[in-house]
């Protein structure tokens, strides 16, 4: 709250453009040359004008008086405009709504557009007909608009100074606008500061004279220490997106209002820390190794968004205990997997792995030596969770028997049957397929003792995670011809980049099929990905619910009642009762409480009505085992 000793600078707001999302003049365009052919073509050129105006390219007089010129509006449009224009406030001022009318006495809007759709508009938000200072249209006996009124100064060059100049603002004076003419004011010396305000538009001939440049008036808001709707300019929270995920997700999290940087390839760990400082979200796939130590640098992330199935890369109980939240999208790519090992399976029991570069190189090879129908085999599922299972399925619908074994007790579904023991599973199937999760425990899962289990000439699919099965075991199966062949997605070591060299002892080895851990890496997967993790971290942050989180206990929270208070802290006796001793000493009513721990942490959502004061906040921040504390207004 401004200090009653040092009141609120008189703040001056343009309209087109900054109040407004839009520029009134271009949207009455539309409206009254609704249905003539040449409607779109009259926009573009007044549209033109209009920037031309804005940028300093052209003094601010032609531009008004060409663009009146080719109006061609009437009186009775200005109703819809206005009504257009209400529904077209920017965001971020719709949003802090409460602050305008709190401090209207302190607020003008200055503006080279119309009083006749500014007034009504800007009257929503409490401030008065006395504090616009705007052009005013001149009308013909039929209503027929036809300029601006010549007498009122913000119809001339340098306009919006002279109007300065006769307000005479007892007090500082801080500017917010998109155009030039904004900047003006500042230069002319009639303004402490200027933001350039760009959540709209922005201009760099403006941006370059900015004190400030605003993104948001929660920027203003937060930077002034003034009321805010938000907790935190949304701008201000940094995304660093890594590997390249499907651009639907830089694209939800910049309509979001978060900065977003992207990084093609993927990072090391050095380069990670690096980068890591002042991010709040960061989205990475199966390659970046977020570590201990990355963690440790990491001193404001809030989120983690692996863009994919797998979290084995993410050090996901020391997140947890540093108050981060991890997300996956753990069914997105699934069917991408079951499609292409079932492909697979068909390709490698026909061995054309072999015989595709064969006819590639000119020779025909046409034999039947070695190549088999999958009906009726024994298809080994290792792993019966989201994707064994959906195999599972598809398989028998062409004729497979299905094995399967995994160590969690798992719904058998269809005719598939469950094996006690991997070794049972090995013995028996003709092709064993791997869909284990990447937990550390699983290296090596698949070695040379397994592999001298399988059936002589059994095919063996990897598409789970690199380290599960020992390669130079696979390879050294695949040689002597114990194995009948292999198909293999994913690698102890990948490449960081589409440019580093790929290397394995599994290169040129007969039917084997080597392929860049492209499982999941089809248009729908993808885009689902790109959906489904953004949305899920946007939650998290916006209402605190960390429902399908990996390393955080799951609350789907209601709707929220009032403010929210968002506790995360050490799984110890006794803090839930210390929060609430802090709440009952300030005399909070607690309108909602909802907890949910796991073994290392605690997770407290309180919802509060409206009336506290700052010092509960602080005393909450101060609760002994506290990890991370925020507050949702
Ligand atoms: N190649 C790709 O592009 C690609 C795409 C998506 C997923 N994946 C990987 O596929 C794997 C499976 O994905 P999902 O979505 O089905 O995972 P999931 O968590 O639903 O299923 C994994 C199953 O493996 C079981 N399991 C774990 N360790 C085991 C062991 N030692 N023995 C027997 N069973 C064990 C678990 O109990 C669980 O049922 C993951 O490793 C994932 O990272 C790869
Ligand atoms: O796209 C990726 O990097 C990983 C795909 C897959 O392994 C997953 O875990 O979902």
């Amino acid at each position: 709250m401004p200090d009653p000793a040092a009141p609120l600078p008189y703040l001056v707001f343009d309209f087109d453009s900054t109040f407004t999302q839009v520029e009134g003049l271009d949207e009455l365009a539309e409206i009254a040359l609704h249905g003539l052919p040449n409607q779109a073509e009259v926009v573009g050129q007044i549209r033109a004008l209009t920037d031309r105006g804005m940028s300093g390219e052209l003094n601010f007089q032609d531009s008004l008086a060409q663009r009146l010129a080719i109006l061609g509006a009437h009186r009775r449009h200005l109703e819809p405009l206005v009504e257009r224009l209400k529904g077209k406030v920017s965001e971020s001022i719709r949003r802090n709504g409460d602050f305008f009318r709190q401090f209207a006495d302190r607020i003008y809007v200055v503006s080279s557009g119309f009083r006749e759709f500014i007034e009504p508009v800007v009257a929503e938000f409490g401030i008065v007909p006395s504090h616009v200072l705007a052009n005013t249209f001149t009308f013909d006996a039929d209503g027929r608009i036809t300029g601006a009124d010549q007498t009122n100064v913000l119809s001339r060059n340098g306009g919006k100074i002279l109007q300065l100049k006769a307000l005479d603002l007892p007090g500082p004076v801080y500017v917010l606008g998109d155009g030039y003419t904004d900047y003006q004011i500042r230069e002319a010396g009639l303004a402490n500061r200027f933001y350039a305000y760009t959540e709209n538009v922005s201009r760099p001939s403006v941006v370059a004279q900015a004190d400030e440049v605003l993104p948001t008036f929660d920027e203003f808001l937060y930077q002034l220490k003034l009321p805010m709707t938000l907790s935190y300019p949304k701008n201000r929270i940094k995304v660093l997106l890594l590997e390249n995920p499907d651009a639907r997700a830089a694209e939800l999290f910049r309509a979001e209002g978060y900065q977003v940087e992207e990084v093609r390839g993927g990072l090391d760990e050095d380069e990670l820390i690096e980068r890591i400082e002042g991010v709040s979200i960061l989205g990475i796939r199966s390659k970046t190794q977020v570590t201990e130590r990355v963690l440790a640098a990491a001193n404001r992330l809030i989120s983690i968004g692996a863009f994919c199935i797998g979290t084995n890369q993410i050090a996901l109980d020391e997140a947890m205990s540093r108050g981060i939240a991890v997300f996956n999208a753990p069914f997105s790519n699934t069917r991408s997997v079951v499609e292409l090992t079932l492909g697979e399976i068909i390709v490698l029991a026909r061995r054309i792995p072999e015989k595709n570069p064969k006819m590639h190189q000119g020779t025909w090879d046409k034999s039947a030596s070695g190549a088999f129908e999958i009906r009726g085999k024994t298809l080994g599922i290792v792993g019966y969770g989201n994707i064994g299972s959906q195999l599972s399925v598809v398989s028998e619908a062409l004729g497979l028997k299905v094995l399967y074994y995994d160590i969690a007790e798992k719904l058998q579904l269809g005719n598939a049957v469950k094996c006690k023991t991997l070794e049972e599973l090995l013995k028996q199937s003709d092709i064993v397929t791997l869909h284990i999760d990447g937990r550390p425990d699983n290296k090596n899962f698949i070695g040379s003792k397994e592999l001298a289990q399988m059936k002589p000439g059994a095919l063996l699919l990897n598409n789970a995670r690199g380290h599960v099965v020992d390669v130079p075991a696979l390879a050294a199966a695949l040689r002597s011809g114990h194995l009948g062949g292999a198909a293999v997605d994913v690698f102890p070591y990948e490449p960081k980049t589409n440019d580093e060299p790929f290397e394995t002892e599994l290169r040129g080895l007969p039917n084997v099929i080597l392929t860049p851990h492209i499982g999941g890496s089809t248009a729908e997967a993808q885009r689902n990905i790109a959906e489904f993790v953004p949305e899920r971290i946007m939650q998290y942050i916006n209402t605190g619910n960390t429902q399908q989180s990996v390393n955080f206990p799951n609350i789907q929270l209601p709707l929220q009642q009032a403010h929210r208070l968002i506790h995360i802290h050490a799984n110890v006796p006794g803090v839930l009762a210390k929060i609430n001793n802090v709440l009952a000493a300030h005399h909070v009513n607690i309108l909602g409480q909802y907890l949910k721990t796991n073994e290392q942490i605690g997770y407290v959502i309180t919802d509060i009505n409206k009336e506290y004061d700052q010092d509960v906040i602080q005393a909450l921040r101060e609760v002994e085992h506290t990890i991370k504390f925020r507050v949702l207004y």
